[in-house]
Order: structure tokens, then C-alpha cells, then sequence
């Protein structure tokens, strides 16, 4: 994973994704959103693909985590900060007051940039979810729990210490523990936000892969600085601005060939 390979060359080494007869997992119509009195998204419009991978780039404060935290209504626990426009979940506007948030976050998941396990072993970090949301019998609660550690590729690290603190884990480690808590309530959408930012080579290396491999049943948005991160992972990528979506397409054409001149500036490093 050198990172002396650009963005744009690992945009271009990657297939073209075509959008065509692709399910909208999620669209976005027309979403503002506000903290207090200050507006942070300004009309926003976006597809988020069934089983594809979105990248959310963007200089710090164009609006990346607003809009990621906007997708399973995390702001509803501000007080002062609100959403207006449409945010359509298999077309079912989730913004709707009947939305129930509690359903919704089991629908969508979502990862944040510091790990962030409960103070509680490693088998209950994960069957706490679980048991929020089902009532699962012990042994097949053992094989939820079994099967999610190892879609998160930390099985192996921890059969043998299922009782052990998650927080005695490493950086690395709990973050996929935390994946596997978010995999283990089975959602349809996973949000990522800044997931690797707080981990070494290796385990951002261990979290793409994992990422890859997850798509296969999840659509997927992340959030990330990292440019080669955004074009080694995603299939399409969503350039912000100020607030503005400036710019949305195959993460290989926003990477070689962008139109707008501010995501060509922010790519190749000119700005932000
Ligand atoms: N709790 C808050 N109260 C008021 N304004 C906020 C709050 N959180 C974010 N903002 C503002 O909303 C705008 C978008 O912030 P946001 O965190 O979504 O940006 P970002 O693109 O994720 O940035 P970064 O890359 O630095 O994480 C910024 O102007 C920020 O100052």
C-alpha cells in the first residue's frame, strides 16, 4: 500500500464502474441541513448505490460527517440541529417524524473515526447490540457473535479471549471490533466516518480489505482525508465543498479527469 502511488493512478488501475440499472440504496433530495442558525448543507442530491462503496471527500468543514450523520439520524440527539429535504431509504423518506430512529440505526450502522467499544468484553460489546434489537437464544446468540467477529477479520485474535475488556484491545483491533458490533445487528447501510484515521498502515490495510469484502452485502459510505484511500475503496466518490456537493461520479473519473476545477484542485492537493 505504498503512498507514493497517486489518487488519480489508483483511480485509473481500478475498473470502471457503470451506475446503470444500479438500485438507489439511499437518494438524497434536496437536503439542508442546520446547526442552530447556521446552514452546513446546502441542497444536497445524492445516489448512494445498493452494495457499492460511496467516498465522501472534502477540505475539513465542507460538511463530509453532517451529511454521513444525517443518513441514520445520529443529529436527533442535538438539541438545535435539524434536517430539511429528503433523505429516501428504499424510498421511505427517513427524515419523516414517523421514522423510528431505533429502527432506522439498526437499518444503518455507523463506524466512527476514534474506536469507540463499551467498557464490557469482547463478547458482550457485540451481543449488546444484538440483544437491543432481538432476543436471540445463548446458542445461537454464540454463533451471531462467532460469525460477526469473523466478518470483521478479528476472529482469529480473540476466540480465545472472548471475556477479556474490548478495551484491552489495540487501535487497530477495536475498531474492528467495532465493525463487528455494527455487522452483527445485520443493517443494510454501513457509514464509515474517518474509520482509519487513528490506525497504523497495517490495520488500515486490515480495514479496506474488510471493506471490500463487506460490500458484497452492504452499501457502504465512508468518509475519508485520505485521497488513495478513497480510490482504492470506493466505486463512486462525492466531492464537498462549503457545504456543496460540487461534484458526484465513478471514483475513477472524479480522480483522472473531474470536471469541476475545485475537486481538481482539492485532488491533486492544491487546496484544502
Ligand atoms: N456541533 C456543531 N455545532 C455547530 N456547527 C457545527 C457542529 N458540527 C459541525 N459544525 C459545522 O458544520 C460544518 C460542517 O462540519 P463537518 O464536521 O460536517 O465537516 P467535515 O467535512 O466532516 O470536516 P472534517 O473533515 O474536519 O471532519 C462546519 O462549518 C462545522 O464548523
Amino acid at each position: 500500500m505504498s503512498e507514493s502511488v497517486s489518487a488519480a493512478e489508483i483511480a485509473a488501475a481500478r475498473p470502471v464502474s457503470s451506475t446503470q440499472g444500479l438500485k438507489e440504496k439511499i437518494t438524497v433530495r434536496n437536503l439542508r441541513f442546520y446547526y442552530g442558525d447556521s446552514l452546513a448543507l446546502k441542497g444536497i442530491d445524492l445516489p448512494l448505490y445498493d452494495r457499492k462503496v460511496t467516498a465522501f471527500i472534502g477540505p475539513s468543514g465542507c460538511g463530509k460527517s453532517t451529511l454521513l450523520r444525517v443518513l441514520n439520524r445520529m443529529y436527533d440527539l442535538y438539541p438545535g440541529q435539524r434536517a430539511e429535504g429528503e433523505v429516501l431509504l428504499d424510498g421511505n423518506n427517513i427524515l419523516a417524524p414517523k421514522q423510528d430512529v431505533n429502527i432506522l440505526r439498526s437499518r444503518v450502522g455507523m463506524v466512527f473515526q476514534k474506536p469507540t467499544p463499551f467498557p464490557m468484553s469482547i463478547y458482550d460489546n457485540i451481543a449488546f447490540g444484538i440483544r437491543l434489537y432481538e432476543k436471540v437464544p445463548k446458542s445461537e446468540l454464540d454463533d451471531r457473535i462467532e460469525s460477526s467477529l469473523r466478518r470483521a477479520a478479528i476472529w482469529d485474535e480473540v476466540k480465545n479471549k472472548l471475556n477479556a475488556s474490548g478495551l484491552s484491545l489495540s487501535g487497530g483491533q477495536q475498531q474492528r471490533l467495532c465493525i463487528a458490533r455494527t455487522v452483527a445487528i445485520r443493517p443494510e447501510v454501513i457509514l464509515l466516518d474517518e474509520p482509519c484515521s487513528a490506525l497504523d498502515p497495517i490495520s488500515t490495510a486490515k480495514i479496506e480489505e474488510l471493506i471490500d469484502e463487506l460490500k458484497s452485502d452492504y452499501t457502504i459510505a465512508i468518509v475519508t482525508h485520505n485521497m488513495q484511500q478513497a480510490a482504492r475503496v470506493s466505486e463512486n466518490t462525492a466531492f464537498m465543498y462549503l457545504g456543496d456537493l460540487v461534484e458526484f461520479g465513478p471514483t475513477s473519473k472524479i480522480f483522472t479527469s473531474p470536471t469541476d476545477s475545485r475537486t481538481q484542485d482539492y485532488i491533486t492537493g492544491r487546496f484544502g
